[in-house]
């Protein structure tokens, strides 16, 4: 039901390294995340058997709120980095024994400012706790479509761009954020690119 809203919305999407979601087991997905729009991406790629990370607010979003806590949405309280960091640590335990797939948004909240914000570690040490492979993926900048602080929205294309997977075996700890620092490169090229591309094909932009 959810991938109709795109109709509605007049979005397309054009997804590209399909190939790279194809991995056996277990592995944590990274996006960046720009709006509660990226839940229509997120539906258009889903693998089997992966859940998300979210924030402990969105339980009391009404409807949205149940349905995330029915669908096994693991919730964090990111005021209270001791308790996260526990939620998560016993996340990486399930992904191992249920081989679950996890999407966790490493900006930590909405960024709308066209780049990426800084990464938190959270989704790195996931890994690293799980020796699970990273999936980085990417959304292309709404921005030609979409003004959330200015309420301006028109129909638009969206790339999404899954990246070569990122190992973790054999790493710790330590490694945390040398592995953060990658994904944050190879994330930032891609959205850059992307988004030029993007705003090519969604014409010119009027703001
Ligand atoms: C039309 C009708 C439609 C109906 C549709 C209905 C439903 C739709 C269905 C589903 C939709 C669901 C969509 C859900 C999307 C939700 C999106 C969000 O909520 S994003 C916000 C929440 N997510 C996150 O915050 C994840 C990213 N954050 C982190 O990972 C953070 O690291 C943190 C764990 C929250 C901790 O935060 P902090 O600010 O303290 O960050 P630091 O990264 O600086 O960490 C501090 C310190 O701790 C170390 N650390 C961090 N994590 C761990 C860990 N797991 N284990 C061990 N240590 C950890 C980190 O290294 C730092 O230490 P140091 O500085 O020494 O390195
Ligand atoms: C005119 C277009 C307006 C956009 C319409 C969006 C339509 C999307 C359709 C269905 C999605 C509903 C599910 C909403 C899930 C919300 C997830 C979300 O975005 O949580 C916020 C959280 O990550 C970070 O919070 P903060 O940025 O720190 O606070």
């Amino acid at each position: 039901m959810v991938r109709h809203v795109k109709y509605f919305l007049g979005l397309r999407y054009q997804v590209s390294g399909w190939e790279h979601l194809q991995t056996e087991g277990p592995y944590v997905i990274i996006s960046n995340h720009q709006s509660s729009l990226d839940v229509l991406g997120m539906m258009e790629i889903l693998p089997d058997r992966c859940t998300m990370i979210a924030k402990k607010e969105l339980v009391w979003a009404g409807t949205v709120g149940m349905i995330c806590w029915l669908g096994g949405i693991v919730f964090i309280n990111r005021q209270k980095t001791r308790d996260a960091k526990n939620v998560m640590s016993e996340a990486a335990k399930t992904m191992l024994a249920d081989q679950i797939r996890l999407w966790v948004f490493p900006e930590g909240t909405r960024n709308q400012n066209g780049g990426l914000l800084p990464f938190k570690k959270g989704a790195f040490h996931l890994a690293v706790q799980a020796q699970a492979p990273i999936i980085p993926i990417v959304f292309s900048s709404y921005s030609n479509f979409y003004l959330r602080k200015q309420k301006e929205f028109k129909s638009g294309t969206i790339t999404l761009k899954i990246l070569p997977k990122i190992e973790t075996k054999g790493l710790t700890a330590d490694d945390v954020t040398a592995l953060s620092d990658q994904s944050f490169g190879v994330m930032h090229s891609a959205f850059l690119e992307i988004s030029s591309q993007a705003a090519q094909c969604n014409g010119p932009s009027s703001h």
